[in-house]
């Protein structure tokens, strides 16, 4: 690894985007949205089902359940085998939709091959749909009337809001385009009129867009994918990536390389996975809220 060389009065902790101060910031407001849900004996319970053993849907689990405990809300996990069959998930789907005690579903991304994700999410109940996955709150993000976001893409837009990066006119460019990171964050950031690129396995050549971004958001997990001749001067880094390499967490992005070159970026760990984490609790009591005729 190599060393960074920080200059004397070079403020380095200025360039970090604290993720994980922001997370714990916003997680102390919604605890009070939890103990006022309390009082009106309305317990927050969010389902996640997670079938297989994909590395990244690990962490999240192991980082969901220590929030979820510490804002008071109640995460059930489903953790099913990888030989899953769609009859059975979209089976537990249904029981669960028909629960008035559940108010949040999620199934935990990638799934196994066997499995038509398309089809499932499509079963589950838009209204306890906390992810933002059923083409209906699909459609309605991109039309900018949304009741749910994404949990990262909600957790990237108060990122860069807390630290009042603009995103007017940028040229934002966005390494990888799943339905859970690149293509809800394109819309969002079309919404801000940010100009954006959404980069693929099959962009011809990924450097000749990464080098004019303003804003550069990485989440394709692969490590090391980002590095400094990639970027310009002055570039904000927000990487998405979560990889394990012996046995330690890195994102998509060469952090140290990167570094100097960034007027702001994002750690792994600490960056954007605590804000993903705490953003979905946002999410579950948003739900839990509308579904018991609350307002915001
Ligand atoms: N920190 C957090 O809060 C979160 C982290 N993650 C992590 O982010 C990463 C991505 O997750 P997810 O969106 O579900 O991933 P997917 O595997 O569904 O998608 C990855 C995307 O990146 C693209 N891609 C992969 N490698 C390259 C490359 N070398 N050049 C250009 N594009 C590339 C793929 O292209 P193509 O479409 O052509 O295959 C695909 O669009 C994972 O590491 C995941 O664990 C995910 C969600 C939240
Ligand atoms: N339907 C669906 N939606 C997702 O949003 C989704 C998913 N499936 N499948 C898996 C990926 C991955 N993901 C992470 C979220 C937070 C951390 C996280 O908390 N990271 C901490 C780790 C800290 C620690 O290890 O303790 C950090 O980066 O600091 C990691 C990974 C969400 N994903």
């Amino acid at each position: 690894m190599p060393a960074i060389f920080i200059e004397e009065g070079n403020d380095l902790m200025g360039k970090i985007l604290d993720g994980k101060a922001l997370a714990n910031l916003r997680a102390d407001k919604l605890k009070e949205k939890v103990t006022d849900l309390k009082k009106q004996n309305i317990i927050p319970l969010f389902c996640v089902i997670n079938i297989g053993d994909d590395p990244g849907s690990k962490v999240y689990v192991r980082t969901k359940k220590r929030r979820a405990k510490s804002v008071g809300i109640i995460q059930k996990i489903y953790q099913l085998p990888t030989d899953e069959q769609q009859s059975d998930l979209l089976a537990l789907i249904d029981k669960l939709n028909a629960d008035p005690k559940v108010y949040g579903i999620m199934i935990q991304l990638p799934a196994p091959k066997q499995i038509n994700v398309n089809q499932a999410v499509e079963r589950i109940d838009p209204n306890k749909d906390v992810d933002c996955l059923t083409p209906s709150n699909v459609g309605r993000l991109w039309q900018g009337n949304h009741f749910v976001e994404p949990a990262t893409i909600d957790g990237i837009m108060a990122l860069l809001d807390h630290y009042q990066i603009d995103l007017k006119s940028k040229d934002v460019v966005i390494i990888g385009c799943s339905n859970i990171v690149g293509k809800p964050l394109a819309a969002l950031m079309l919404e801000r009129d940010a100009t954006v690129s959404v980069l693929h396995l099959e962009t011809k050549d990924i450097s000749e867009y990464t080098k004019r971004a303003d804003v550069l958001i990485s989440a394709a997990g692969q490590a090391n994918l980002v590095t400094a001749d990639m970027v310009k001067d002055g570039v904000v880094v927000i990487d998405v990536g979560i990889n394990h390499i012996r046995g330690h967490l890195v994102g998509d992005v060469a952090f140290d390389d990167v570094l100097p070159k960034a007027s702001y970026i994002t750690p792994v760990p600490g960056g954007v996975g605590p804000l993903t984490v705490e953003s979905l609790m946002e999410q579950v009591i948003k739900l839990t809220r509308r579904a018991n005729g609350l307002r915001e």
